[in-house]
């Protein structure tokens, strides 16, 4: 069943007594897709990604994951890598000991020496949890949803307290997983990693899917902008532009190129210099602050 989407939630709804986290959440993610599903602070992703992969009961609404309820464990879960944001490893445990220990829990079979040289952590294989780095740690977290290279993955945060080194290095592994036909389920709170790498992203806020689409989709939506500082004696300009608090200039357009080219001919004639001229389509920084304020 090539068109069976990989996770379909349909009208999901999580409330911890009174309060209502998840409200009528619909999504899906396609097979080999990277689906980021993000959102501000206590938007609802953790507590509908928990339903998702089968922690946590649906107050109402259905999940499927590769058709069937998450709730079956034994049937789902040698196919889905959970990475959490803590996975909570015995510290007295080696980290080669933690790797075997994920094989048993998940029912999957994998080269513990392979899955630690994927997640960089060879030297360590000996070392107790107790003794490794937040950002080994983290390494570990991730050897629990790569190990035996399931269909479908969840990253929360994956790259929380990484270095830059060790970030590219979890990426080239999320990489050549998806070469291999892996589904990704991201959450992050750093935007640019989505933006990069998502094939569709869901934004949620305040329990809501309040957008859904590709990064081209999310931000066609609002307009582009140019950013640049000009010298105090600089002539009129030939656009409408907001003045920043730092001085700077703002032209927020829906005509970029006409705008961008209105803009250099002007500083041509008049042969003014335009400062750290910025240019570009808006960011999905943007389409997020608009998000809050719109739906605030
Ligand atoms: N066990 C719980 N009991 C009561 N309220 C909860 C519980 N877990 C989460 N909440 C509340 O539900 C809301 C959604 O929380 P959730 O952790 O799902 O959000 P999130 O989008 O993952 O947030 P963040 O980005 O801050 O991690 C929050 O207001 C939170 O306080």
């Amino acid at each position: 069943m090539p068109n069976t989407p990989v996770i379909d939630v349909e009208r999901l709804n999580v409330r911890y007594g009174d309060f209502h986290a998840v409200r009528d959440l619909s999504f899906q993610v396609r097979e080999g897709e990277l689906y980021a599903l993000l959102g501000t602070n206590g938007a609802g992703k953790t507590s509908a990604l928990e339903t998702v992969e089968g922690h946590r009961a649906a107050s109402s609404g259905t999940v499927r994951v590769f058709g069937r309820s998450p709730r079956e464990r034994r049937t789902v879960r040698p196919r889905t890598g959970v990475m959490l944001q803590e996975s909570g490893f015995s510290p007295d445990l080696t980290v080669q000991e933690s790797v075997r220990l994920i094989g048993a829990l998940t029912r999957r079979t994998d080269d513990v020496g392979r899955v630690l040289d994927l997640v960089g952590l060879t030297r360590k294989a000996r070392t107790r949890v107790a003794q490794l780095s937040g950002g080994e740690k983290r390494r570990l977290d991730f050897a629990t949803a790569v190990y035996g290279t399931p269909e479908l993955v969840f990253l929360d945060e994956p790259t929380t307290g990484l270095d830059i080194n060790s970030r590219d290095e979890l990426w080239t592994a999320v990489d050549r997983m998806r070469e291999e036909g892996t589904t990704v389920v991201l959450t992050t709170h750093y935007l640019e990693e989505a933006q990069q790498r998502a094939d569709r992203i869901g934004l949620m806020h305040r329990g809501s899917l309040r957008r859904e689409g590709t990064v081209a989709e999310l931000t066609r939506t609002l307009p582009a902008v140019i950013r640049f500082s000009l010298p105090d004696t600089a002539p009129e300009l030939p656009l409408p532009v907001v003045r920043e608090g730092d001085g700077s200039f703002l032209v927020e357009t829906p005509g970029l190129q006409r705008d961008l080219h209105i803009l250099l001919g002007w500083a041509q004639d008049n042969a003014v210099e335009l400062r750290g001229l910025e240019a570009g389509p808006t960011r999905l920084d943007d389409v997020f602050r608009a998000l809050d304020t719109a739906d605030a």
